[in-house]
Order: C-alpha cells, then sequence, then structure tokens
C-alpha cells in the first residue's frame, strides 16, 4: 500500500486576493487553465483525494471534480482558517495544503513531507528551500502554506486561533513541527500580483521539463484550451418531432407549460384524510364517504371523521392531507376504516402538484443531448416538437500508400485500413452525419485535393496519418497552405503528433484533425480532443465523468507527458474498484483498445504508479 491512502490534500484558495486588485486568485487563466486547476492536476496523483478551500465562486471550483470546503470562520480570516475547517473536514490521517497560486509546486511533495513527518516523529512537516537574499546571502524560507498536517493537532490550532493569533508559523511553539529541505526553490514560486502572472504566461518562465516532455510540444490541458477557445458553435436550429430528437442537442431550455403532476394526488391504493383528526394514543375511525380512482376531476368536500378511498395516482380531495395504505389499515368495513395509533404519519403518500416539474419552470437546459428519460419527461409536459441543434457534417479519409480497403487484396508489405471504421464508429456514436472519402496516397496533389473538396462540403475534417516528421508525412504543410495549424504536438502519448487548425477552399472552410495514423493514438486524439471539439460545434456539453479507481498493478509512466492507457476496470472482492492495464500499450496495438473498457488517465505530473494508487479512469461505455 502506498502513502497516499493516508493524505487528503486542500487547494487554499480562500483568500481575498489583495496583491491581485481582489480577484479570485485560483480562477485566474494560466497556461490554458486556471492556476486553482494546475495545482489540482499536480495534487492529484499525491493524494487519495483533493478539496478546495474557498470562500468565493465556489460552484466554479465545484466543478474541477473537487469538493469545496469554505472557511468555518466568517471574515476572510487567512489561510490558518482555511487549515482548521480542513482539519474538520479531512477524512484522513494527514492533510496536505498547497496554495492555489503555486502552479509548479513539486510532484513528490506530499512524499517527502510524509518521510520526514514519520522519522521525526512530528505533528506538521513543512516545506523549507534556500533562498538569497537582497545582498545574495544564503537564508532558508520555510513555506508554511506547504505543510502536511496531523489531523489530531486540530486542538493546538483552534486555541491559537481563538486567542486571535492569525500568523501561519506562530503556532508551531505548540506543536511538533518538521523542517523538510527541497532543492527545487522554483517549484515553490507563487504568482502574486497579475503582473507575475502575466510574465509567467510566457514561454521563457516554463519550467524545465522532466524526462519524457517535449519542450516544443504542447501540454495537454493547453491544447484542449485552444481547441475550446477556436472553435465557434454552429449556430442552425431544426425543429424535429419528439422521437426524432432522440441523441440531438436541445438548442433552447424547454420550459414545462404545465405542472406535473397538475394536482396534488396519491402515492398508494388506500384511504385518505386529515392527517390532523388522527387521535394520539388510540386508535381513530374515519367514515368512508366516497371512492376516488385516477383520472377523475375531484371536487369533493370531506367533513371531519370522514375519509375517501383512493386509488394511486386519484386526485387528493381538498383539505386531505394524508393517504394510509390499504395493508397498514387495523380494520376496514364496508363503510369505515381504522387506524393505529402511530401506524402513519401526517403528510405521508401525497405527492404535491408540480414535485417533478412547475409550469414556467425549465424542465430541460439547452446544450443537453436528449436521452430516452428526457424523451419521456418532454412527453410528460405534452410537447410535441423540439428545437435542436443542426447535425455536424463530417468528412474523414486515411492516408497512406501502404493502406487497403476490405475487399483488395493485401499487396506485400500493405495493411489493411482500420482508423475509416473506429472514426466512423465514433463519429457516428456523437451522432454526426459521415461522409468517408475512403483511403489517399502518400502524395501532396491528392491529399490537398481531398482536403479541399472535404472542407467544401463538410463542418469538420479528420484524417489520420502523415501527421509526423516522415519523408511523405504532407498533412501539415498542406493545412498550413490551406489555412492555419493551431498546434500540432502535444505531451501525451499516444497521440502525440496530431494536427489542429481551420482550411478553406472557395469560400468554404471547416476545422481539421490531422490525427496520428498509429490506430490507438489516433483513436485517444479523437476521444480526448476531437470528441469535445465536435461536441463544442454542436453546441453540446461534453465533460466526461472521471472515476478513481486503485490500480492492481504497478504501472509505468514517464513525467512530463500525459498518458492514456487502455485499462479494465472491475470490483474487486472488497467492493473498490480496481483497474488493470491491458497488455502491451503500443500505439498500433489495436487489440488491447478493443479488450479495454476505460482509459486510465494519468497526468503529466505523474511518474510511475504503485499498486493500490488511485488513477484517474475514464468509461468507455455507460447506460443507453
Ligand atoms: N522521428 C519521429 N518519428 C515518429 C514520431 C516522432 O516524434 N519522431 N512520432 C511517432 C508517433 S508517436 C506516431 S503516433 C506516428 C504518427 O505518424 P503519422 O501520423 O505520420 O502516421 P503514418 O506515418 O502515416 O503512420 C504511422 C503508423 O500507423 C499506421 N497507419 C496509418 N494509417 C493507418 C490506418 N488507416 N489503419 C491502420 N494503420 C494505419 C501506418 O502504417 C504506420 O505504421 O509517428 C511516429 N514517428
Ligand atoms: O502517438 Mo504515438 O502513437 O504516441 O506512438
Ligand atoms: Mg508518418
Amino acid at each position: 500500500m502506498t502513502h497516499q491512502n493516508s493524505i487528503t490534500g486542500m487547494i487554499l484558495a480562500g483568500g481575498r486576493g489583495t496583491r491581485m486588485g481582489r480577484v479570485d486568485k485560483g480562477l485566474q487563466p494560466f497556461r490554458g487553465a486556471t492556476l486553482a486547476a494546475h495545482v489540482l492536476l499536480r495534487l492529484a496523483p499525491q493524494v487519495a483525494g483533493v478539496a478546495i478551500n474557498a470562500n468565493r465562486n465556489q460552484a466554479t471550483y465545484e466543478a474541477m471534480g473537487a469538493p469545496v470546503w469554505p472557511d468555518d470562520m466568517q471574515g476572510y480570516e487567512g489561510p490558518l482558517a482555511g487549515l482548521q475547517t480542513g482539519l474538520r473536514r479531512c477524512a484522513t490521517e494527514l492533510l496536505l495544503t498547497a496554495p492555489c497560486d503555486s502552479p509548479f509546486l513539486p510532484a513528490d511533495l506530499a512524499q517527502r513531507l510524509l518521510a520526514a513527518l514519520r522519522e521525526q516523529d512530528a505533528d506538521l512537516a513543512v516545506a523549507v528551500t534556500m533562498e538569497a537574499d537582497e545582498s545574495g546571502d544564503a537564508y532558508q524560507r520555510v513555506h508554511p502554506v506547504f505543510s502536511l498536517v496531523k489531523t489530531g493537532v486540530l486542538p493546538q490550532l483552534s486555541a491559537y486561533l481563538d486567542s486571535g493569533a492569525r500568523r501561519m508559523d506562530g503556532w508551531y511553539k505548540s506543536i511538533r513541527v518538521a523542517q523538510v529541505l527541497f532543492d527545487d526553490a522554483a517549484a515553490f514560486r507563487n504568482i502574486n500580483t497579475l503582473a507575475d502572472l502575466k510574465d509567467m504566461e510566457k514561454p521563457a518562465a516554463r519550467p524545465a521539463l522532466q524526462a519524457g516532455g517535449d519542450p516544443d510540444a504542447m501540454d495537454v490541458e493547453q491544447a484542449q484550451r485552444v481547441i475550446h477557445d477556436y472553435i465557434e458553435p454552429v449556430r442552425t436550429v431544426e425543429k424535429v418531432a419528439l422521437r426524432a430528437a432522440l441523441d440531438r442537442v436541445l438548442a433552447a431550455d424547454i420550459v414545462s407549460p404545465i405542472s406535473v403532476p397538475a394536482h396534488d394526488n396519491s402515492a398508494m391504493d388506500g384511504y385518505a384524510f386529515r392527517g390532523a383528526e388522527l387521535l394520539a394514543g388510540a386508535p381513530t375511525t374515519f367514515r368512508i364517504t366516497a371512492v376516488v380512482l385516477a383520472g377523475r376531476p375531484c371536487a369533493l368536500r370531506i367533513g371531519p371523521g370522514e375519509c375517501v378511498r383512493i386509488m394511486t395516482g386519484g386526485v387528493m380531495p381538498e383539505g386531505l392531507d394524508t393517504v394510509l395504505p390499504q395493508e397498514l389499515a387495523a380494520a376496514i368495513t364496508a363503510d369505515s376504516v381504522t387506524v393505529a395509533p402511530g401506524s402513519i404519519a401526517t403528510g405521508a403518500n401525497r405527492r404535491f402538484k408540480g414535485e417533478d416539474l412547475m409550469a414556467g419552470a425549465p424542465a430541460l437546459r439547452k446544450g443537453k443531448t436528449v436521452r430516452p428519460a428526457d424523451l419521456g419527461l418532454i412527453a410528460s409536459l405534452g410537447i410535441a416538437e423540439v428545437a435542436v441543434r443542426r447535425r455536424l457534417r463530417v468528412a474523414f479519409f486515411s492516408t497512406g500508400d501502404e493502406l487497403r480497403s476490405i475487399g483488395e487484396p493485401l499487396d506485400a508489405g500493405c495493411i489493411y485500413d482500420s482508423n475509416r471504421y473506429t472514426l466512423y464508429g465514433m463519429l457516428r456514436r456523437l451522432g454526426c452525419d459521415v461522409v468517408d472519402m475512403g483511403t489517399v496516397p502518400d502524395d501532396p496533389r491528392a491529399l490537398e485535393e481531398a482536403l479541399r473538396s472535404a472542407c467544401e462540403s463538410a463542418d469538420a475534417v479528420l484524417t489520420t496519418g502523415g501527421v509526423s516528421s516522415g519523408d511523405v508525412d504532407y498533412i501539415r504543410r498542406i493545412m498550413a497552405e490551406l489555412g492555419e495549424v493551431a498546434f500540432w504536438k502535444m505531451n501525451m502519448r499516444p497521440g502525440r503528433p496530431m494536427a489542429f487548425g481551420r482550411i478553406g477552399s472557395n469560400g468554404r472552410g471547416a476545422y481539421l484533425f490531422g490525427l496520428p495514423g498509429n490506430p490507438v493514438a489516433a483513436m485517444v486524439g479523437f476521444y480526448f480532443f476531437a470528441r469535445p471539439a465536435l461536441l463544442r460545434m454542436m453546441g453540446a456539453e461534453s465533460a466526461l465523468p472521471v472515476l478513481r479507481a486503485r490500480s492492481a498493478q504497478a504501472i509505468r509512466k514517464k513525467p512530463g507527458r500525459t498518458e492514456y492507457q487502455r485499462g479494465i476496470l472491475s470490483v474487486n472482492g472488497d467492493g473498490e474498484r480496481e483497474v488493470r492495464i491491458t497488455g502491451s500499450q503500443g500505439s498500433g496495438i489495436l487489440r488491447s483498445m478493443s479488450e479495454a473498457n476505460c482509459m486510465v488517465v494519468l497526468p503529466a505530473a505523474q511518474g510511475d504508479a504503485a499498486v493500490g494508487d488511485l488513477v484517474d479512469v475514464v468509461l468507455f461505455d455507460g447506460l443507453v
């Protein structure tokens, strides 16, 4: 078992951002993501889970996928107030803090602080770096915001705060502290002002890449951000009959014209009466004065001591609020029912008017992809036609002299084209209209012609192969001639060479994804880059649920690049999710992709994963 399980991470994002003009520091954009997201990415692989201590914009922080813990103390009392909240809420033995403005924090922060904490039997381990003062003399700088704290020291911290003190290191006198020297002072750089932020944004300020990184390549998060910012959604809307809206994207909110249900009604077959008439310690007998069936209007007046026989869905007569299911009755005769004391609570089994949907309230939001439950919901409102975005038209072809199509003889040195089939499947699942343009040889003229005709008729064009730096890899060159290449190389594996941009011809244009030729690389490029881009074009939501699972094996992983490994997620004997990697991860091995039921996403900062480490997993399939 590894150290991670005993530690909860907490990002300190609760400050006023005074030195940044009171902006919410953690939400400032930085290299394609927010500052807090960078910290989250670095912290998550080191701990069992990460929470965010924030006092503003909590919904935005929550959307990053971490729980938000606001200060229990009121009035922005500083990082110690955040720490107090963290120690109270944390379910593990230890809490690791990091500030939201330190996007370069060390990948082994937790591990090294923990080693010192254990070795010195301390209550708190804090990071220290060697710095030079103004005259060039070295001094030790303590970073109290980067500390690993035993949750057991909460009483000492609360006592310190109750005394009115707020300095971060002031309470160290009452606990045992281990100082841990880190060589890499740059990893603790924080971004205090908007000017710092701009400076750091420049590539020159990039931290040295670790093994596995490529200085010319773009980080995955940044590439995803570029794609997001670059893409304009297609705006055309069409009205379709309700059934035809399945799997389409809603172009407008669906507002409920009626309340569902339209009346208070019974959730049970039984007897309806006024709960207030039930006697406290004795049986109560009600006289049955009417029978209410579902689907009939009800204008009955029910007097004191009276009840109605009512069926599930039957409209509740005015004034009645409680339904006794018939099987709970103490006695039933032809004209009375007796209720034993304590057998039913007032208000039980009454369904309220509008409890599913209130008239005038949005029932479904635009951007939602219509699923079977949504079809039913829209039907329950009596709506027959729905406004949806028009389908995207996506053209695709494979490139390579070595490719043969099914039905053709397989000449020496050749392979059958598989990418067109995986792309067909993925695009159809996304609800796109597809145009399969076949295979195109590694010939610049043929490629240019194919790209021109594709972008004249489609919203997006997907190609595979010919995008790296081989002698006949022409895609990027032609893409630059016909338009622009936004980027073409990413810090990831598989799928490092992947070109994204826009091309045009004869006044028409389309986004172009030049996916790599290796079959698994092409699929990974599609899932994590083309898919969100196409969904954005469709005006649809694209966030994928990310699960955490324990790795059932050691996983080799180079730090410095994001790795997408093929996995099989299952539930072990203890009922916990666990994931195994499917055999060889070569990017040409499609069999291991077919065997997989998920992708294991290992962020750039992370190195090897050990047995029992928690890793992120994205499932291929869900319920229909
Ligand atoms: N010197 C370098 N060489 C390569 C690098 C690099 O960084 N430096 N990157 C490697 C990586 S990573 C990948 S991925 C590939 C990408 O290559 P291309 O996009 O140029 O693709 P091709 O060269 O055309 O083909 C690569 C590979 O995939 C097979 N392939 C292509 N299309 C299909 C298809 N439709 N169905 C099945 N298989 C296909 C092709 O036969 C090749 O084996 O570049 C590396 N090289
Ligand atoms: O993207 Mo390549 O397929 O990483 O080997
Ligand atoms: Mg190539």
